[in-house]
């Protein structure tokens, strides 16, 4: 437990004199592991064609996706849950996980006016509709602007992200679903911390946390419509000319039967 208790953590150091030595917080841990940005390498000196722009998406999502790996296999608690579980919960919430970052720098670089999806591939309305996703488009920035609005700090939509990878699950549940629902439950706590930090325990908290989980909730319809027309895009690449890199490829056509089965089942903090 990263936040044990103070008095456990005292280090004796010398006749007398303790040192307090306190664990790393969580939310200081989800700070260090977060990934860096990662460049799209879209070449602009290409005209900004559907296929082209997919295509830069799809190769930008499978360099995410290795930093999303990465991440996971060190986010505190997870590689407590048994290998198939990880497995399972990344493939199931590798869209939403990617959107939410998506929103974050949309928000943090274009204060929600654009989608910056890299440094070298912003999306200006033009691109949206180019892109053959405008309403896609719409809906991420609106999730943007939603953070604009309620000023999201970074402690929130780190807590907020590792509570999106644990959102869906399978119906028949987890190998071990006991060691799921206990890392689930620290990050609510986690959120509940974070949220207590911004507005400084204040009588706001329990109305922001209500916001912050009602924002988590609508993230789950928006990215059900990705997925769809990931699906699509997926299924009719060769027609489109669309590339989807091996990562993709590999989480895709594994995820595809799952979702479509209604193997699937979404965690909502609010019923509808
Ligand atoms: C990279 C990246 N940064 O955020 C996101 C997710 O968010 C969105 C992606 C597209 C439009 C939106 F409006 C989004 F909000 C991605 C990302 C890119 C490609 C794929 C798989 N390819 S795909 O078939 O879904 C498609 C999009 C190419 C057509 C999955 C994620």
């Amino acid at each position: 437990e990263l936040n044990a208790s103070p008095a456990s953590a005292l280090v004796p150091h010398g006749p007398g004199v303790v040192t307090p030595f306190l664990p790393p917080s969580i939310c200081s841990v989800l700070e260090l592991i977060e990934p860096e940005e990662v460049y799209s390498g879209y070449d602009n000196t290409q005209p900004d064609t559907t296929d082209h722009l997919l295509s830069s998406l799809n190769r930008l999502a499978g360099k995410q996706m290795v930093r999303m790996v990465k991440w996971a296999k060190v986010l505190p608690g997870f590689r407590g849950l048994p290998i198939d579980d990880q497995i399972t919960l990344i493939q199931y919430s590798w869209m939403c996980l990617s959107s939410f970052c998506l929103s974050w720098r949309s928000y943090k670089h274009t204060n929600g006016q654009m989608l910056y999806f890299a440094p070298d591939l912003i999306f200006n309305e033009e691109r949206m509709r180019q892109s053959a996703m405008y309403d896609l488009c719409l809906g991420m920035r609106q999730v943007s602007q939603e953070f604009l609005r309620l000023q999201l700090t970074y402690d929130e939509f780190l807590s907020m992200k590792v509570l999106l990878l644990l959102s869906t699950v399978p119906k028949e549940g987890l190998k071990n679903q006991a060691a799921f629902e206990e890392m689930r439950l620290n990050y609510v706590k986690e959120l509940r911390r974070s949220v207590g930090k911004a507005t400084n325990n204040s009588g706001q908290t329990w109305q922001r946390f209500f916001q912050l989980t009602k924002l988590l909730d609508a993230m789950h319809d928006l990215v059900g419509n990705l997925l769809d027309f990931c699906f699509y895009t997926f299924r009719e690449s060769q027609a489109l000319k669309v590339e989807f890199p091996e990562m993709l490829v590999e989480i895709i056509s594994d995820q595809i039967p799952k979702v479509e089965s209604g193997l699937t089942h979404t965690i909502y903090f609010h019923k509808k």
